[in-house]
């Protein structure tokens, strides 16, 4: 989109107008135009929307200025070709790399500068026309930028009538002969019939008669024109002979008005009637208000309402009896006197409002004794140039005019591209903005199965105009994959109902349905938007009555609703608080349980463990200081024989000793002679003793070293065994840390059942409420469910728990005067 001023077109179909491909535009058929309609009814109920193209041919002052030609191509009667010249956006964008300067676009029908409105009617709407004679609800509306012949298309000129003057010819050319004359069946609401009191018949013929003499002084010019048209422009049709009606739809398939009878035979007979009103600033007016034509006067603000089915119309709106195309052609001229016409700089007579022009055809049977066989609207929408408001250079009044417009056509948009996005299986269904304007709310019914409608896109070949007319064709190329339902007569109409003068239904056409199924005023039940600034001060007083009654009403039928959907958000909440905390507690037991097994079976690998390391370390100690039995005996052995030569040498040494004394005696020295021999002998013997003493007290020193040794390594061993023990200490710790560390999750999960306790005081009060509420609407009590028992099994469990040293959920069917296993395994574990 370019970023001068205010687009008509939303955001969010100026993205999709965006992503809309090349491809897109040349025509390929959407997801549902793919889908294969294999009868013809089906085929008949399932049509793209019908875009046709009208391009507008030069003027005579434009072509004096040089107005650049050749931006509008007409490649094929389905084919245009929209070339973007030098100063456009499209050109400067595409020059930047972004989007293209070529574009294809593809329609129903393009007709090209050349085509007349003859030709034009027969291509375009005469098919809607045809289908409206026959029941079927029509639109027909234009779309285009200002300056673009929308009007011209719709009204034409006195001299060139355009597809309104000549629908209008065809549908009395249709029904002339069976003509009901009389006023008294009247088009009422959306689709039903009002039958007229005398009075009232005359206040309609006064109504017509003061709108028909307000130009009076055109009437001559007007019927001139008509009849020239007649004579001259609708050369396929019998027009001329008064008394025959015209071949206009005598084609195939066309079932005349006259062929469906009733079951008594009588002949249908058709009253005509028409509206003219504009929707400006988005207000609707009555184009046809006679007042309206005094220039002090405010003019009347109608509304929007809606039937029973669904239907919008608006009330008030001023239907005209009409006998012939003259007369509505006058009745036309009329309401175009009062439109919204202002100045732009664009075009000199430039509509600033929609208009909506509509004919409503009653079907009736003879006159003697009238009933109501079918009622059908044939309406043509002249949209409001879809310029943006800097382009026409609008200011105050006009910039106003053209936001609305723009906002209307914004909605018309994004109905548009939401109605093409709701027919793509693949993207979820968004809302529909209908209700966001008057437009779109009158429109409706045609895009919900309920019509035919047909969109008219007129463009003019301005270079000036081009990023504006390109973003024209981009909308109708979303437009032309919108795809109508047409919704079979047996399904989603109401059917017309016949009121008396006051408004209350006479006959109802439906055997199926009896009167009382009606609500006793429909228009009151459906009114809103009411625009008080057009109230006068006793209709302010009495709407605001009605509006006090409604509204104490409106108030009771609430209360009761809030009792009932109380009462049952009550139930609910309680049947999930219920199945809430049973599932709580099924997971709380599910949790303890699994954290029991968890803990044995740790405390088992734990205990495994432990009995391994010590198992080890006692293998360790005894690979390292193992001494075979037969060395040890050995050794015991030795040791003891090296004791008793000991002994025996320490004898023999008190005895050398004792005979040493002896010899030291005053006959000593006859000893020495005497025995100076054997002391030598002695001395020498004692010698040999002492070192074979001395040799043994050596490998004794070293046998008690060696001890030492193994003494030390026993030590040592001692020591390791030691830090084993510390490190299976510090083992034990940790997991008398982890069962800490169980304990705090058994507190949370006991904090959660206590928030379950909350829930249930929470439900008790809300029962509690209940109760009361129950007594306000002087209700039998009911009685309280019973409740469950696993709140309360939880409850206690929960208080039985908390009581334990270790409690925190420690088994929960123990008594608790007994230690449980887990308490004595768990107590075992800290003393280890
Ligand atoms: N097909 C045509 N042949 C000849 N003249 C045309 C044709 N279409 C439009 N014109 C002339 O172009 C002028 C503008 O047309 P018209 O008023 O219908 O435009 P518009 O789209 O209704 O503009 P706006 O939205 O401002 O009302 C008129 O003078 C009309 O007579």
């Amino acid at each position: 989109m370019d970023d001068e001023g205010k687009s008509c077109i939303p955001a969010e179909v100026s993205d999709i107008l965006e992503s809309v491909s090349f491809l897109d535009m040349v025509g390929n058929p959407s997801p549902m135009e793919s889908t294969v309609l294999y009868n013809p009814e089906e085929q008949e109920a399932y049509q793209p929307l019908k875009v046709f193209l009208r391009v507008r041919p030069f003027s005579v002052a434009e072509l004096e200025n040089h107005e650049s030609q050749g931006c509008v191509t007409i490649e094929d009667p389905q084919t245009v070709i929209l070339h973007a010249p030098k100063e456009s956006s499209a050109m400067k964008n595409s020059e930047r790399g972004i989007g293209q300067s070529v574009h294809r676009f593809t329609f129903s029908q393009v007709f090209g500068p050349e085509t007349s409105q003859s030709e034009f009617f027969e291509g375009s709407t005469k098919e809607i026309v045809r289908a409206y004679v026959n029941g079927v609800n029509g639109l027909v509306f234009t779309y285009g930028v200002t300056n673009a012949g929308k009007t011209f298309t719709i009204q034409g000129t006195s001299k060139d009538f355009g597809i309104l003057p000549r629908s209008l010819d065809m549908l009395f050319n249709h029904i002339r002969g069976r003509q009901y004359l009389k006023m008294n069946f009247k088009p009422y609401l959306s689709s039903d019939v009002k039958k007229l009191e005398d009075a009232q018949v005359k206040q309609e013929e006064a109504i017509k008669a003061a709108i028909l003499a307000s130009l009076k002084e055109e009437t001559e010019s007007i019927s001139g024109a008509v009849t020239n048209m007649c004579h001259v422009e609708l050369t396929s049709s019998n027009c001329t002979s008064k008394n025959q009606p015209s071949d206009l739809l005598g084609e195939k398939n066309f079932v005349p008005l006259d062929t469906p009878r009733t079951n008594t035979g009588q002949r249908t007979q058709a009253s005509v009637w028409i509206s003219f009103c504009e929707i400006y600033n988005e207000y609707v007016y009555d184009l046809l208000s006679v007042l309206s034509t005094s220039k002090n006067q405010k003019r009347r603000v109608l509304r929007i309402c809606e039937d029973q089915g669904g239907n919008s119309y608006i009330k008030d709106l001023k239907w005209i009896n009409t006998q012939s195309t003259e007369e509505a052609c006058k009745i036309l001229k009329i309401g175009n006197k009062n439109r919204s016409f202002a100045c732009t700089r664009m075009n000199e007579q430039s509509s600033r409002s929609h208009s909506i022009f509509s004919i409503r055809l009653l079907k009736l049977t003879d006159e003697h004794q009238p009933h109501v066989l079918g009622v059908s609207e044939l309406s043509f929408c002249d949209l409001a140039g879809s310029e943006r408001c800097n382009k026409t250079q609008a200011f105050g009044d006009r910039l106003k005019e053209a936001g609305n417009i723009n906002n209307s056509l914004h909605i018309l948009g994004k109905c548009i591209a939401a109605l093409k996005q709701n027919q793509n299986p693949k993207m979820k269904p968004s809302y529909i903005p209908f209700r966001e304007s008057k437009l779109t709310r009158l429109f409706q019914p045609f895009f919900c199965g309920k019509g035919k409608a047909c969109m008219i896109v007129n463009i003019n070949q301005h270079a000036s105009m081009y990023d504006e007319t390109l973003h024209v064709m981009k909308f109708s190329a979303i437009a032309k994959q919108v795809i109508q339902t047409i919704l079979p007569k047996s399904l989603g109409y109401f059917p017309p109902k016949l009121v008396g003068g006051d408004g209350k239904p006479i006959v109802r056409f439906d055997a199926n349905t009896s009167l009382d199924d009606l609500p006793g005023c429909t228009e009151a039940s459906t009114e809103e938007e009411v625009d008080i600034t057009i109230l006068s001060h006793e209709d302010l007083l009495k709407t605001t009555e009605n509006l006090k009654e409604k509204l104490v009403a409106e108030r009771q039928s609430k209360l009761l609703l809030e009792v009932k959907i109380r009462r049952e958000m009550a139930e609910e909440m309680f049947r999930q608080l219920l199945e809430t905390e049973e599932a709580w507690s099924n997971r709380l037991e599910d949790m303890k349980d699994s954290y029991e097994e968890k803990l044995e079976s740790k405390f088992e690998m734990y205990k495994e463990a432990i009995k391994k390391h010590a198992y080890m370390c006692a293998m360790e100690q005894l690979e390292d200081h193992y001494v075979p039995i037969e060395e040890f005996i050995a050794e015991q052995e030795k040791v003891e024989d090296r004791e008793s030569k000991i002994l025996q040498l320490e004898r023999q040494l008190d005895e050398q000793s004792q005979r040493l004394l002896a010899l030291g005696s005053p006959n000593s020295d006859i000893l020495t002679t005497e025995n100076g021999m054997e002391l030598d002998l002695a001395n020498k013997m004692m010698k040999r003793a002492n070192e074979g003493l001395q040799k043994q007290c050596t490998e004794k020193d070293e046998l008690i070293k060696s001890l030492k040794l193994k003494v030390r390594k026993l030590n040592e061993t001692l020591l390791e065994a030691n830090e084993g023990y510390r490190k299976m200490a510090e083992e034990n710790s940790r997991l008398k840390h982890t069962i800490m560390l169980k304990d705090q999750e058994m507190n949370n999960l006991q904090n959660w059942a206590k928030r379950v306790l909350e829930l249930e005081e929470t439900v008790s009060s809300l029962q509690k409420e209940l109760e009361h509420k129950k007594h306000f609407c002087i209700e039998e009590p009911k009685q309280q469910k019973p409740r469950r028992g696993l709140l309360a099994n939880l409850k206690s469990t929960v208080a039985g728990t908390a009581s334990t040293p270790l409690g925190k959920g420690w088994g929960k069917c123990e008594d608790v005067s007994t230690p449980s296993r887990k308490h004595v395994l768990f107590a075992h574990k800290t003393k280890e």
